[in-house]
């Protein structure tokens, strides 16, 4: 299908500057929008979590009150009634006792007085005598003390009495005072032991003493009259948690977006294509405001809607903002988290952590620590650093400020003072939003710093001082930044070698050709691409062995200094086995990554300058080597995007979107999700993404990558008329599709290019030959055996007359034709092989003659066998062969080779096998097989382990 590049002609002046941003934003808002409404259960959850986590607030709320249902401290009590001391309980009834257990032990003479009184304690016991099992006595409060110290928890209350003279009986009363929790249930030994125990003890001294046995005896409490005390103190003590763990929701979601954005190369295509990294973060932002506002809002009407006086005391302004602020917080802390995190699925694990310590550091601030005056001012601004503990705080204030229901909360107007419940105050509700929003800048600005500083997917970093450079600001700078992970030793990169072997001619006019336009500083006007001795070299990094032994990789020339040009209008191909360079090389030109040495122009701009690369990215279009695109967004959707990102708006975005989908075929699928797209599908989509905004420069890798082969052809054509108006490079393993489409190939091998030039060039220098497919069938050939014999019969005249005129036998043979290959050195003979041939046609029954060079595809094995060779002759590379259990180095490349021991008198050459080779897929010689031994005709060499 014909593609008229000037077909948007009339369109607009893509956007630029404020205008771009502000289109780039508008459009990445809107896919934020999009991505949050297909993943609906996670966006809905996130929104959901704060009505969940209140109901949940809510519920541990109603346990608390029916736990603590026995005291009055939750209810109005304006009538108390008195309760009479009770009896002195079994001793079975306390909590944590063992037994055998005591009701109570005393120490005291055992005159018959107080004999007669501790008995009458037990006989008198309301409602329940006491059996004398259940009593101990000991002489003295020392032997007490010694017995209680040996005995723990079997016994709850003692008794002290002293007879002082005939109308005095003194006694005192000791308990375990600490109140005791078990199982839901409070108990305070003072008051359910000690006072039915000491009013035990005054009944009976008093009666002792009156002489009236029946003497009445019966004291009782009386409580004062109150309004309810307490309120909903659960926000103090688990709303932190509950509130950090429904922000969490949102923090999983922000980092596992962001990683994944990452991960999945999106943030580098969308960078690749002309993003600006502000307009990607202010987006990131306002999406995240929209929703942590939405959430806030729902948590405080939530709140209200439960009737927590927590809510309803409180001021909903001051209430909305600490919520508002600590999620927005918490957006810049999983902001900058998310420059830690390479991959998406980490994100869960990592939020679980931070969760962790946050509910711990929470409990800890709440249990008072640091935020009083006893702490030191520098614990508190380091605490303060770690949102939740802010929330923690606030929390509690608030708390604090509704902890009764005559407190009046905390109001908008007092935001900046102490609430009047808050005698150690050391920040007010005015501070923690200072802190919020303070520590959100700081988060915010390292995400970005990280951002830039940390290696992204290709290991590309930006020096940590970055930003001190002026060229960073004005845009002016040279080197953009480097390569390398943390653990690189960039700047130790050797150069990679000069020399490797001779420059094939061509190659080297090319060069020549380069090198004297860079010197001259001559821009040809037909050149939209100047490849100036290109160089990428990998630095060496340490790798992580076993457990703790680091091996150290050696430095890596990926790309060992390329001079080409690519003209305007045409494609250039660049070809090579798996490993040559090819993505580097593109990668380089495209800026994903920076180069080590060399330059190169794309329309007069350097790509080693950071505004050079600015104006190349408003140039450009790339396919990248695997689809960059998001799951949930359909292809319409996807050009939307990048379209945008190239300053494309309104009208013209339509119409390019449009007239796309119709090239790539994707008119039908065009609002369907690219997930359930299929592999061909997904690579057309991504050829349309490269198309849109008229790129100047087209870099496309591997396009036609599992498409059907009438698509592959549909696409060709696209390229084909892609070419007017624009230069295009391509990278492909298709020799077909570099046949087709190259005006000019280049094939590399190891980082050098090895052969440029057009393809017939190519295929005239390097191929075997000619080609000649000779067919004797007639059209009234049939089965019949007859003519069966008779084609057989020419066809062996046609065999013969080759051999005799050009000594060469059948390639291939078949009913239809039989082929035969001419080598290039019996060029000279061909225009009178072909006279003859002409003259004797009839007579050898040939009819149909077809003649071609060879393959491309046997141009690119034989470049990259002789790369390969040279190769490994240079560093002296041997394969291992085994022959009759012996095994040997063989130099690559050895064609005989002597079978170790096999020289006798019958064979005193030895015997000698000759070794196949064939290439792997990184075009690497490796044998594969060998033939039989046979008597060798001179000694051969022989290197054996
Ligand atoms: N970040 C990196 N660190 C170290 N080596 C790398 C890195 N990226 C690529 N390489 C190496 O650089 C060489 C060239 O890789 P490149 O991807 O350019 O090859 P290619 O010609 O595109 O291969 P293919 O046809 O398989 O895509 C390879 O040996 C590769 O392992």
């Amino acid at each position: 299908m014909a593609n008229d590049h000037n077909q948007y002609s009339g369109q607009k002046v893509p956007r630029t500057g404020w205008s771009l941003f502000l289109q780039q934003s508008s459009s990445l808002l809107r896919k934020n929008a999009l991505l949050s409404y297909r993943s609906r259960r996670a966006t809905f959850l996130q929104l959901a979590s704060s009505f969940f986590f209140i109901f949940l607030i809510f519920c541990v709320d109603q346990s608390d009150k029916a736990r603590l249902s026995t005291t009055s401290s939750y209810k109005n009590l304006f009538a108390p009634q008195p309760k009479t001391v009770a009896s002195i309980p079994a001793c079975e009834d306390a909590f944590y006792i063992q037994l055998p257990c005591y009701d109570f032990i005393w120490s005291g003479s055992k005159s018959s007085r107080i004999l007669s009184l501790v008995d009458n304690i037990m006989k008198n016991n309301p409602n329940r005598p006491i059996p004398d099992n259940k009593v101990l006595q000991f002489d003295t409060p020392t032997a007490v003390d010694a017995w209680l110290l040996e005995n723990p928890m079997r016994c709850y209350g003692t008794l002290y009495l002293e007879e002082r003279g005939t109308s005095v009986i003194g006694y005192g009363i000791q308990t375990n005072s600490t109140t005791i929790y078990f199982k839901g249930r409070y108990s305070d030994p003072n008051f359910s032991y000690g006072i039915p125990l000491q009013a035990a003890a005054e009944r009976e001294i008093a009666r002792t003493l009156l002489g009236n046995s029946s003497l009445s005896w019966d004291p009782s409490f009386i409580e004062f009259a109150h309004p309810a005390i307490k309120t909903d103190s659960v926000f103090t003590t688990v709303g932190p948690v509950f509130l950090l763990a429904s922000a969490m929701f949102g923090f999983v979601i922000q980092v596992s977006s962001l990683a994944l954005e990452k991960e999945t190369r999106l943030r580098q295509m969308m960078t690749t294509m002309g993003l600006m990294d502000s307009a990607y973060w202010l987006t990131w932002l306002l999406w995240e405001v929209v929703l942590v506002f939405v959430s806030s809002l729902l948590l405080v009407c939530f709140g209200l809607l439960f009737q927590f006086d927590f809510f309803l005391h409180n001021n909903f302004g001051v209430l909305f903002f600490i919520f508002f602020l600590f999620s927005f917080n918490m957006t810049g802390f999983a902001f900058m988290i998310s420059n830690f995190i390479s991959v998406a699925t980490s994100a869960t694990s990592v939020s679980y952590y931070i969760f962790i310590i946050g509910v711990i550091l929470q409990s800890v601030t709440i249990s008072g620590f640091p935020y009083s005056h006893t702490f030191k001012v520098y614990l508190r601004i380091l605490w303060s650093f770690f949102p939740p503990n802010l929330l923690a705080i606030g929390l509690k204030y608030l708390g604090d400020a509704t902890s009764t229901k005559q407190d009046p909360g905390i109001h908008w107007s007092n935001r900046g003072q102490c609430s009047y419940r808050n005698e150690d105050c050391v920040l007010t509700m005015n501070g923690i939003y200072f802190w919020l929003l303070g520590t959100f800048c700081l988060w915010f600005v390292l995400a970005i710093y990280f951002d830039n500083v940390f290696p992204d997917v290709n290991g590309v970093r930006k020096p940590w001082f970055y930003f001190l450079s002026i060229s960073y600001w004005t845009g002016q700078g040279t080197k953009k930044s480097e390569g390398g992970g943390c653990c690189s030793c960039v700047g130790s990169v050797p150069p990679p070698p000069v020399n490797e072997g001779p420059l094939d001619p061509d190659v080297a006019a090319e060069e020549d050709l380069v090198k004297e336009q860079m010197v001259a500083n001559y821009e040809d006007p037909a050149v939209a691409v100047r490849v100036q001795g290109l160089v990428k070299s990998y630095a060496g990094m340490c790798k992580r062995v076993g457990c703790c032994h680091w091996k150290r990789i050696p430095p890596y020339h990926a790309v060992k200094g390329l001079w080409f040009n690519i003209e305007k209008d045409k494609l250039f191909c660049l070809l090579g086995p798996n490993g040559a360079g090819k993505t580097t090389t593109i990668n380089c030109l495209t800026g994903i990554i920076p180069t080590t040495a060399g330059d190169g122009l794309v329309y007069g701009e350097s790509i080693r300058s950071t505004a050079g690369i600015a104006k190349i990215r408003k140039k450009l279009g790339v396919c990248p080597q695997f689809n960059v695109l998001w799951e949930s967004l359909s292809a319409r959707e996807h050009l939307h995007v990048f379209g945008s990102l190239k300053g494309l708006s309104g009208a013209d975005l339509i119409h390019s979107t449009k007239e796309l989908l119709s090239q790539v075929k994707l008119v039908e699928a065009a609002n369907v999700r690219a997930a359930s797209y299929s592999g061909g599908m997904k690579r057309r989509l991504s050829v349309a993404i490269a198309l849109i905004g008229d790129p100047k420069i087209l870099f496309l890798d591997e396009p036609t990558t599992g498409m059907d082969p009438i698509t592959r052809r549909h696409v060709w054509d696209m390229i084909e008329a892609a070419k007017r108006g624009r230069a295009i490079v391509l990278t492909t393993h298709s020799m077909e599709e570099a046949d087709i489409l190259g005006d000019r190939i280049a094939i590399m091998a190891r980082g050098r290019i090895r052969c440029i030039g057009t393809p017939i060039r190519l295929k005239t220098r390097f191929g075997a030959g000619y080609v000649v497919n000779v067919s004797v069938r007639t059209e009234h050939s049939t089965q019949d055996p007859g003519h069966l014999a008779e084609e057989e019969q020419r066809r062996t005249q046609v065999k013969q007359f080759f051999k005799e005129q050009l000594d060469v036998e059948p390639k291939e043979e078949s009913r239809a034709y039989t082929t035969f290959v001419i080598p290039r050195e019996r060029e000279s003979q061909l225009p009178d092989f072909f006279r003859v041939l002409e003259h004797r046609k009839t007579q050898l029954g040939v009819t149909d003659l077809q003649m071609g060079l060879t393959t491309l595809e046997e141009v690119f094995l034989t470049i990259t066998k002789q790369a390969d060779l040279e190769n490994a002759a240079a560093e002296g590379r041997v394969e291992t062969l085994t022959i009759h259990g012996q095994t040997m180095n063989v130099p690559v490349g050895t064609r005989y080779i002597r079978v170790p021991n096999s020289v006798s008198t019958d064979v005193p050459n030895g015997l000698m096998v000759e070794i196949y080779w064939q290439q792997d897929e990184f075009g690497a010689m490796r044998i594969s097989g060998h033939s039989e031994p046979t008597p060798a005709v001179a000694p051969l060499e022989v290197n054996s382990f």
